[in-house]
């Protein structure tokens, strides 16, 4: 039995902390009921032979279940009571070495906390990777922490499969969407709730949402027959104009820029910004003509650089060989989207562009999304909203769509609450 990613999707890691009035074994019946994919017995004081009593007992019981069942640590026992594999972390028998005792044919799990780590444990052999601690945990008082950013680039940097671990439980368990994990090993939120078997067939629900064999394969694997797409930051890596605009302009003037500018922007209409930078770099044009060089700048940019994100192009064309409508959903002015989505190829693909001038109103209402919606005639449970900026996303999903939140560097620190809202979280478009 060698492993998969289906494997990891709800992993009960077991510690006898929580038996009570229960032996660990009816634990891990109870667990295996619920949904277990895999038991790992993890054993850190138990003498030698009750250890390997309780791992025959456990063995049988996973038989039973078709479920693979590892050891923790103890690679010899793992050999001899006849486990289906082991699992090691970085200050136990090295993994190679761990690959070369237990043979091809048994699976070996090997905890990695950073990229350099999970790459070597491919490179020795290893089947899967467990990482973390992801949260904080109690569980085990010496585990480091691992962010989500590390978690999410050991997922991209290695073929095979990982699970996250580490004071994961329901309440938190989506936060870990997008990953690119494919499962959770979990102790306490099995071990130590007084309903295992109910507490697994949550965990498993939570965790096949979550479960990024790669989101993009799960979104083509929804209901989806319609998306409408937010262009600036979700298709189109647009943002950082705004970052620079300002100086760059200021610049053509011979003038040197004393401030970051960003926020005249973010705050300003165009007009206002207009006026801010005539006072205070004494530009002698007109506001109305700094206006619309400003526009001028800014149409340059969508016409010639604006660039679409990575992987995108190959996204788009995945969901019209699924016929699924799409249509833009944007705030910016029609003749700049269209001109980007233009150059970048990718014009094809949407029924129309819808703004919110057209619209009547910003994305604070859900009135573009409405309008979207009827043009396309898809059904709303259907039609996905893929959007880059929080109050957008949660516009969308109050309205009652199925929601993407996509990553983007300007939408930084509200990123934790759109993995929150959003239905599913594109971290890239990339596969
Ligand atoms: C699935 C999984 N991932 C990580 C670990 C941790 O292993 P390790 O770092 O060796 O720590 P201990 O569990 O031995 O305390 C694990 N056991 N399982
Ligand atoms: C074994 C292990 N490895 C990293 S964190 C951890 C403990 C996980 O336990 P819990 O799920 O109770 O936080
Ligand atoms: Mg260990």
């Amino acid at each position: 039995m060698k492993c998969d990613r289906s494997m990891l999707l709800l992993y009960a890691v077991t510690d006898r902390a929580w038996t009570g009035k229960k032996t660990l074994l009816q634990q891990v019946e109870e667990a295996l009921s619920g949904g277990a994919t895999c038991i790992q017995l993890r054993e850190k004081e138990l003498p030698e032979e009750e250890f390997r009593q309780e791992a025959l007992a456990v063995k049988e019981l996973c038989r039973r279940y078709h479920v693979p069942f590892l050891i923790n640590d103890n690679v010899e026992l793992a050999v001899s009571c006849g486990a289906d594999g082991v699992h090691v972390g970085q200050h136990d028998m090295s993994a190679a070495d761990v690959r070369r005792r237990i043979g091809p044919g048994k699976i070996l799990g090997v905890s990695a906390q950073t990229v350099e780590q999970a790459r070597q444990a491919e490179e020795d052999g290893a089947d899967y990777l467990g990482v973390g601690a992801v949260f904080s945990t109690s569980t085990k008082s010496d585990a480091d922490a691992v962010s989500h950013e590390t978690l999410q680039k050991i997922c991209a940097a290695v073929s095979i499969p990982v699970c996250a671990i580490g004071g994961i439980h329901k309440e938190n368990l989506h936060l870990l969407k997008g990953t690119g994990i494919a499962g959770v090993a979990l102790v306490s939120a099995i071990f130590a709730s007084p309903d295992i078997r109910k507490s697994c067939e949550d965990l498993k629900k939570l965790a096949l949402q979550i479960n990024a064999q790669d989101t993009l394969e799960a979104l083509l694997h929804t209901n989806i027959r319609g998306a409408i797409f937010d262009a600036d930051g979700t298709l189109l890596d647009s943002m950082g104009i705004w970052d620079t605009l300002g100086e760059d302009y200021l610049r053509t003037k011979g003038k040197i820029p004393r401030e970051n500018l960003r926020e005249t922007f973010r705050d300003m209409s165009l007009l206002q910004a207009a006026c801010y930078y005539r006072e205070n770099y004494a530009l002698t044009e007109s506001p109305e003509k700094i206006v619309e060089e400003l526009n001028a700048m800014i149409t340059s940019f969508y016409e010639k650089e604006a660039p679409l994100k990575e992987g995108a192009a190959a996204f788009l064309e995945e969901l019209c060989q699924r016929n699924i409508k799409m249509c833009i959903a944007t705030a910016t002015d029609h003749s700049l989207i269209r001109a980007a989505l233009k150059r970048c190829g990718v014009l094809h693909y949407f029924t129309f562009i819808l703004t919110c001038g057209q619209a009547g109103a910003g994305k604070d209402t859900p009135a573009i999304y409405e309008e979207a919606l009827a043009l396309l005639g898809t059904g709303k449970e259907e039609t996905y909203v893929f959007e880059d900026a929080l109050y957008a996303l949660k516009t969308a999903k109050t309205a009652g769509f199925p929601t993407v939140g996509v990553k983007d560097p300007s939408s930084a620190g509200q990123e934790r609450e759109i993995i929150k809202q959003a239905d599913y979280y594109l971290y890239t478009f990339t596969k």
